[in-house]
């Protein structure tokens, strides 16, 4: 179970802030979504929360614990990132793609201990990977590579997991799917960030909700109560409504 806790946090990148003063908790076993127009700095939050960049200014701690005095190898034990739209360059079996996410689990020499067999075909399976295990990942549809991407994020059963866009590409079974298994790590006590777009799949899965614009964060909280009109409609510059109805929650906009 893991804390994550961002204070004071502001990054200037190529002379311009891209995040501005920045303080938030993401704690053990919830599900936050972080969303926001494109260029408000959602990825550039999920970067500095991975400890992928560091903050000009402020602190980023897991546990209490400064992630700049964190050995890099316990880190990636611990947190699993996946960035927007990752590639592929080598033609390598889809079950090895899953597997390279065992990496700091790993001895430094040797094979796959035998153990580690069975959680990559869990994997497999959880993502709806089975017939595609051999196949090179050169060779696979956006989608297809998606649930690749999932499932070697996830194979090491991380504490912490940011993910940016999970199911940019993905069809909708997929997509629900997809909502669904990250739903159940939070469940199991991960800690899990998310950056999208799609914000009736927020409204399906987050616990809570980050609103980010222009590098500041205008709301963050429960998701039912920072997913309302007002809210939206600001973050967007467009007028928006959440409907409620008998099957949920969803989002429409009326421009
Ligand atoms: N390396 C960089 N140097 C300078 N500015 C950058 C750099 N990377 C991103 N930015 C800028 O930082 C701002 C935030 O970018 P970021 O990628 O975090 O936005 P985002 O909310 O994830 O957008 P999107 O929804 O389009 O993916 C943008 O204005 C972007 O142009």
């Amino acid at each position: 179970m893991i804390d994550l806790a961002l204070e004071g946090v502001t990054l200037r990148r190529g002379g311009r802030t891209v995040l501005d003063r920045v303080d938030l908790r993401f704690p053990a076993g919830r599900l936050t979504c972080v969303i926001g127009p494109n260029g408000a700095g959602k990825s550039t939050l999920l970067g500095v929360a991975a400890g992928l960049l560091a903050p000009s200014e402020g602190s980023v701690a897991l546990d209490g614990t400064p992630l700049a005095g964190l050995p890099r190898r316990s880190l990636a034990r611990r947190r699993a990132f996946l960035p927007q739209s990752p590639a592929v360059e080598w033609g390598i079996p889809v079950e090895r793609v899953v597997a390279l996410g065992l990496t700091p689990h790993l001895p430094a020499f040797g094979a796959l201990p035998a153990a580690w067999q069975a959680r990559i075909d869990a994997a497999l399976t959880r993502y709806d990977l089975h017939q595609l295990r051999r196949r090179p990942a050169t060779q696979l549809s956006g989608g297809e590579l998606a649930r690749v991407m999932l499932a070697r994020a996830t194979v090491g059963d991380p504490e912490l997991l940011i993910i940016d866009e999970p199911t940019a590409g993905l069809d909708p079974r997929h997509a629900l799917d997809a909502a669904a298994r990250l739903r159940a790590l939070a469940d199991e006590g991960c800690t899990v960030l998310v950056a999208l777009h799609d914000l009736d799949l927020a409204l399906r899965m987050a616990d809570d909700v980050v609103a980010v614009k222009g590098g500041r964060v205008l709301a963050a909280g429960p998701a039912l109560a920072i997913l309302d009109d007002a809210v939206l409609s600001e973050l967007y510059d467009t007028p928006a409504r959440v409907i409620h109805d008998k099957h949920g929650a969803a989002v429409r906009f009326l421009a």
